[in-house]
């Protein structure tokens, strides 16, 4: 069984792409690859385009609370790499289609066991 940080790295790092110069189908791509169009099309999702360890480093950054009112988020002091997929309206299962938006911002993801590691996806600001 996958673990939930193992499951973050599945859905949230793809530190390989480059940022920058990602192509417009980026994202369907990527949603279909990472098994997050399986049952259903994924709403929102986000990848982030760091060095693992720049990832990780995040759980040891500002502690901020999160969504769900949990103490355990971090929010990075760095605005990193990341593109933004989400659903556009003509995405209809199986057929799921995305828009591939990159951008520059702070990520707040939520930590977790030791070692301590990110396993959820929070936000981005
Ligand atoms: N504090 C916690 N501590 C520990 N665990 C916590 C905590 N909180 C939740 N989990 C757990 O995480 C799991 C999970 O999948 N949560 S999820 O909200 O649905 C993830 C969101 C995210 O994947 C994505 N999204 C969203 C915005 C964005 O910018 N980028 C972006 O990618 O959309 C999803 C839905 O919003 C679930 O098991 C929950 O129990």
């Amino acid at each position: 069984k996958e673990s939930s940080a193992e499951k973050f790295l599945r859905q949230h790092v793809d530190s390989i792409d480059s940022p920058g110069n990602l192509s417009p189908t980026y994202c369907n791509q990527m949603m279909l690859r990472r098994n997050m169009t399986k049952g259903s099309c994924k709403p929102v999702n986000t990848f982030v385009h760091e060095p693992l360890k720049d990832i990780k480093a995040v759980c040891f950054q500002e502690n901020v609370t999160c969504k769900n009112g949990n103490s355990n988020c971090y929010k990075s002091h760095a605005s990193l790499h990341i593109t933004d997929c989400r659903t556009i309206s003509s995405s209809k299962y199986p057929d799921c289609a995305y828009k591939t938006s990159q951008e520059q911002k702070h990520i707040i993801v939520a930590c977790e066991g030791d070692p301590f590691v990110p396993v959820h996806y929070d936000a981005s600001v």
